[in-house]
Formats: structure tokens, sequence, C-alpha cells
């Protein structure tokens, strides 16, 4: 079966042009994603898993390697597409989730989240009707879906930020960690929206705080270490063979 995503010896590193000096985020980073699989992302704080996330996303660009993407079109390398493509692709097929609203100045919740769907052509009366199911599936109060969650409370912007990314089913989901301002029932919702999802094809990568939330969804797991070489050695720290379903991936970035 061809994979969603397919990655091979990715890398990178920021320059930190105050100090002069390179950080090396992950170094020779390759696994490969299937439709349906859920993938947790493990590791110390600062180890790149963010890191490696948005680099997937293309919100960096990587200084080497390849994030081959199974499109409608064919194979694209998200490392080097344009980046015309690369906002096609974050419409209609990859999502990224992370714990941070960027909410808009004087734009309701409804239509925050009815967003997608307008987008994909669906009315505008429909779109906000399932806007304010998922609003009200994530626990947001009826009486703020139509105010400005520019002055909503952390919890309330995440409930938003995961009803609008969570709306319109894509092909591969970046979720980085989705439940951390969540109370409970928020974060049922979400799990049973995510194993939704995976049922219906969904390959998804996650960082979770407290993974046990999604601990019946994961197939894979790759744990990110921090693996200092002495310099002599001269070796780059390399990527563990890709693991069989329910093995512990183990990758030195
Ligand atoms: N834009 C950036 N510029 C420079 N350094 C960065 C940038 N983003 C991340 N880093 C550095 O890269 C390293 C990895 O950060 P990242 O946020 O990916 O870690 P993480 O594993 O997600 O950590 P945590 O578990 O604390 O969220 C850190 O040392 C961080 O300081």
């Amino acid at each position: 079966m061809t994979p969603v995503l397919d990655v091979e010896g990715l890398s990178k590193r920021f320059h930190m042009y105050h100090l002069d000096q390179d950080l090396h985020a992950f170094s020779g980073i390759s696994f490969r994603l299937h439709a349906g699989e859920f993938l947790l992302l493990r590791g110390e704080n600062g180890v790149g898993k963010s890191t490696l996330l948005r680099t997937l996303y293309r919100s960096y660009l990587p200084q080497a390697g390849h994030v081959w993407y199974q499109a409608a079109e064919g194979r694209i390398d998200l490392a080097t597409a344009a980046d015309v493509d690369i906002t096609l692709l974050r419409r209609r097929d990859i999502g990224f989730v992370t714990q941070f609203l960027v909410a808009r100045p004087r734009v309701a919740a409804d239509e925050i989240v009815a967003e997608p769907l307008r987008r994909a052509g669906v009315a505008q009366a429909e779109a906000l009707d399932e806007a304010r199911r998922w609003l009200g599936e994530f626990g947001v109060k009826r009486d703020l879906w139509r105010a400005y969650p520019t002055t909503f409370s952390g919890g309330e912007q995440q409930k938003v930020n995961l009803a609008r990314a969570l709306i319109l089913p894509q092909k591969l989901l970046l979720l980085d960690e989705p439940t951390a301002s969540l109370d409970a029932g928020a974060r049922a919702a979400l799990v049973r929206r995510l194993a939704d999802l995976k049922s219906a094809g969904v390959a998804m990568i996650g960082v979770f705080h407290h993974p046990g939330d999604v601990a019946d969804l994961i197939d894979r797991e790759i744990l990110l270490t921090t693996q200092r070489l002495p310099e002599e050695a001269g070796a780059a720290p390399q990527a563990a063979p890709e693991a069989a379903p329910g093995d512990l991936e183990h990758v030195a970035v």
C-alpha cells in the first residue's frame, strides 16, 4: 500500500544569528505513515517534536531530506513544493492542530469554525449549523457561538481551534498537544472525533502531553532522543530503521 507520507532523511537546524551558531533540531529522520495510522511522537522537552511537525507542515524548511506526500495528483515533496501547492494541500488535505488559536478580530466563533466548510463549497447556513454542532460537541457554551474568540479563555479558544481544524476530514492531520488546555469533556470529544477520523482513513501524527488520552488510537510511536556523539567521532546521529506497528521506534536527533 502506498504510504500517505514517506519521510526520508529529514534534518532541520536553526541558525541563531545573535550567537552566530546553529542549533540542530533533528537530523536523519525517516518514517512512513499509511492511511488510518496514528503515530505518536514522544521525547523530552526541546528534543524537536513541534519542530518536526512544523517541518512536515512546511512552516519550516528542512536543510535536508524529503517529505513525500501522496496527493490525488501524484507524489509531491512537501520540502520543496511550490508555496501555491502547499496552500492548496493545507486547505484540502493536510490539517495542523496546535494549542494556540490565531483568532481574527471581529469574526464570530461559528464563522471561524464554518470557514473550512465554506471554502469546500458548503452553503453558508448549512456550514454554520455544522459549525455550531461542533462547538457544542466540544463544550463551547451556546451564548459564545456568535461572540468573538479574541476575548475567550484559553480553553475556550482551544475548543474553537479544534472544532475548526477537525470539522472537515482531511487526509493527514498533525496534532501538536491538542489537549493541552482542555477539560475532561472536551478531551473525550476530541478523542471520539480522532477515532472517527482514523476509521475514515485519516493518517495522524501527534504530540500529546498525556498520551494516555489517545492510548487506544496509537499504532506506532517514535521516540526522539538527543544523542550527543563525541565531536571527534564525526558521525551524524542516524534515524532508526522503520518500526513495525506496535513497536517503539527510537530516533536520535
Ligand atoms: N524558530 C526557532 N528558532 C530557533 N530555535 C528554535 C526555533 N524553534 C524551536 N527551536 C529550538 O529547537 C529545539 C526543539 O524545539 P521544539 O519546540 O521542537 O521542542 P519540543 O520537543 O516540541 O519541546 P516541548 O516538549 O518542550 O514542547 C529547542 O531547543 C528550541 O529552542
